[in-house]
Formats: structure tokens, C-alpha cells, sequence
């Protein structure tokens, strides 16, 4: 199977001296509740040191000051949430009036599992007409949708870039984690093509992580055991979204940002000289993962 490089991986463009925020994209995370926190912080950096121009978290009411304790760069939107700090089903009007609003969406980091929850990302997965990286509860939340209503993920209004760790992907599609390359493929390949209006992208993250669109595969090379703690999947999505901002299709997004993002768990594992790093250096080597090598 061909390597996420084998195909040439986008090169981001030059930014013109009048450049503004705007032309970087407008990102909204859909992400957090109580004890999680900073799994949208998380996603959060690693947007913006991906070059994001602006960006916005949406998170539940009693949430909202930790995440925006994170980051002075940070804008937060507060959710409605039920008595136990989880989304209400109130918020799915607003959010779907903001579909316009934001360049690119990322739905799923900390956000946990309530009705309120699959129902408010089962609209938003149907209805927003921008790209959207779909992770972690968002992914379980669809697992819930698709128990309803077995189109949930056809057809959806923009772009999706699914990214499931194999537990994620078994709630999916009731494939077990394990499997030889070519039996991931061919089971990414079916999730992709749940969506016969092809605009789904699916990672299977892990050692080996890889990379469908229902019609082409590639593996990540980059990456080793020391991102296997909390908040390494958060980081992803979080640099995904903020390629996405940058103009590149899901594809390209997805491999350059699994390129990157396990280029800077490299780069992180060598300075500090261990194979277990935690998310948040792998953060702080986003940046350096990005000079061109
Ligand atoms: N600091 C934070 O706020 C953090 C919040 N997190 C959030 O916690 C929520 C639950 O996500 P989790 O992934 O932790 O829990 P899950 O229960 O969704 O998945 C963990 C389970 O998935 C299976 N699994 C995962 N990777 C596997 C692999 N490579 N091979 C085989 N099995 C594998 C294992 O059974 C594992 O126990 C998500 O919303 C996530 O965003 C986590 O990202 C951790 C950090
Ligand atoms: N052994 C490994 N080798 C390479 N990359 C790994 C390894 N273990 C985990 N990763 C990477 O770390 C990330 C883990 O994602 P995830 O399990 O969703 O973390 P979390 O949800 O806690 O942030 C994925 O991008 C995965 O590819
Ligand atoms: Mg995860």
C-alpha cells in the first residue's frame, strides 16, 4: 500500500503580504463537557498552530471559562447543557443557524455521549455545507445515529473527514481492531462508501495509521508509541481542521496533517529523548513539524 507521501502532499501556499485572518479560516470546535475540557484545547492549539485564522469552541455553559482558560486565542461559545453538564438539544437551532457562519467545522473532542449529543451532531453532520473532521464522540454519537437511521452518514452537505481510533471505527462498522493493512483498507473503504456522494475521507488511526476515500488508500510513516496517550487523536483533528481551513480537500488534509502530526511526535520523542511524550509537547512541536525538512 502506497505511503501517505507517494502521492506528492500538498504544499501550502506562500501568504501574501496583505494576508488576514480571514484568509486562513473561520473554525468552529464542537467539543468538551464537564472533566473534559482539554480535549477541545487540545484540538484547539493544534488548529491554530496549523495556521488557522480564527477560532471558536463551542462547549457547554460550565465548560466554557476552563477552555477559555487555555488559550488567550481562544473564542468560546457556550452550549446548553442538561443537569449533568452534557449538550442539550436546545443548542441544535443555534448551531445549525451557524453553519454559514464558519469556514470549517470539527465536531467530537470531549464531548461526550447524551441524546442531546447525537442529535445535535447528527444534524450538523447532514447539514453543514463546509468540511468537517468528525472525532471521538461525534464518531460514537454518529455509531448511535446510524442505529436510527442507517443513511446517517450518506449524503452529507460538505466534506467529512472521519477519524476513528479502532475502537471508534469497531462502534462504526462492528469491525474488530486488529486485522492485516489489507483488511483495515477494505473496511475503511466500505465506511467510506456509506456516503455515495463520495465526499467522506476516513483515517484509522494507530501504528500503521491509514488513510481511504472509498477509492484510494495510503499509510502514515510518520509516528511512533509515544503518541499513544490522552489528547494525541484531539491534536489531529485539531490540525486537520486547520488544513482544512487552508484551502486543501479532505484528502490532502488528511494525509499531510497525519504526515505532520506524527512528524512532530518524531520530532518531540527525539528531543526528549523517550519514546512516551504527553499531548501537549506533541502541541509544541507542531510548528517545528512544519518547516519544510
Ligand atoms: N484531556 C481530555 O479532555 C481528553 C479527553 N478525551 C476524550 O475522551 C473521550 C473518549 O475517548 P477515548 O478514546 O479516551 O475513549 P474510548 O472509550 O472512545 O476509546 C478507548 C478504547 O478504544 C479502544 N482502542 C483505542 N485505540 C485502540 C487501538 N489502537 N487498538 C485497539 N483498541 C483501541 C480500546 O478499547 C480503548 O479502551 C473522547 O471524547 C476524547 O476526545 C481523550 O481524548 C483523552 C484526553
Ligand atoms: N503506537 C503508535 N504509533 C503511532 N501513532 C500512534 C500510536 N498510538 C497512537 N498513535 C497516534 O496517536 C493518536 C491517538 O488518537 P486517539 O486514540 O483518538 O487519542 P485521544 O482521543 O486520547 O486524543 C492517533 O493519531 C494515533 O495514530
Ligand atoms: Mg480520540
Amino acid at each position: 500500500m502506497n505511503d501517505v507521501t507517494s502521492e506528492p502532499l500538498p504544499i501550502l501556499p506562500p501568504r501574501e503580504r496583505d494576508a488576514h485572518k480571514g484568509d486562513f479560516g473561520r473554525l468552529i470546535i464542537v467539543g468538551g463537557s464537564r472533566g473534559m475540557a482539554g480535549a477541545p484545547a487540545m484540538a484547539g492549539l493544534a488548529a491554530l498552530r496549523s495556521g488557522a485564522g480564527l477560532l471558536s469552541i463551542a462547549t457547554p455553559v460550565s465548560t466554557q471559562p476552563l477552555v477559555a482558560g487555555f488559550s488567550p486565542c481562544f473564542m468560546t461559545i457556550p452550549l446548553v447543557e442538561d443537569d449533568y453538564g452534557l449538550l442539550d438539544y436546545a443548542n441544535v437551532v443555534d448551531m445549525l443557524a451557524a453553519r454559514e457562519h464558519f469556514d470549517v467545522w470539527a465536531l467530537g473532542p470531549g464531548l461526550g455521549q447524551s441524546e442531546g449529543v447525537t442529535e445535535l451532531v447528527a444534524q450538523l453532520y447532514r447539514d453543514v455545507p463546509r468540511p468537517m473532521v468528525v472525532d471521538a464522540d461525534a464518531l460514537n454519537a454518529m455509531s448511535h445515529a446510524l442505529q436510527r437511521n442507517p443513511q446517517a452518514l450518506a449524503k452529507p452537505a460538505g466534506p467529512r473527514v472521519l477519524t476513528p481510533h479502532p475502537g471508534e471505527f469497531a462502534r462504526l462498522t462492528g469491525v474488530a481492531p486488529g486485522g492485516s493493512l489489507a483488511e483495515r483498507a477494505q473496511a475503511v473503504g466500505e465506511l467510506c462508501r456509506r456516503d455515495p456522494s463520495g465526499q467522506t475521507v476516513v483515517i484509522l488511526k494507530g501504528h500503521q495509521s491509514l488513510v481511504g476515500d472509498g477509492n484510494r488508500y495510503a499509510v502514515n510513516g510518520t509516528g511512533n508509541p509515544g503518541m499513544a496517550t490522552g489528547g494525541s487523536g484531539d491534536c489531529l483533528t485539531g490540525v486537520i481542521a486547520g488544513l482544512l481551513g487552508q484551502k486543501l480537500s479532505a484528502w490532502d488534509a488528511a494525509r499531510l496533517g497525519m504526515h505532520l502530526h506524527g512528524l512532530a511526535g518524531d520530532l518531540a520523542a527525539k528531543e526528549l529523548g523517550e519514546v512516551s511524550l504527553i499531548a501537549s509537547d506533541l502541541v509544541g512541536y507542531l510548528p517545528a513539524a512544519f518547516q519544510a525538512r
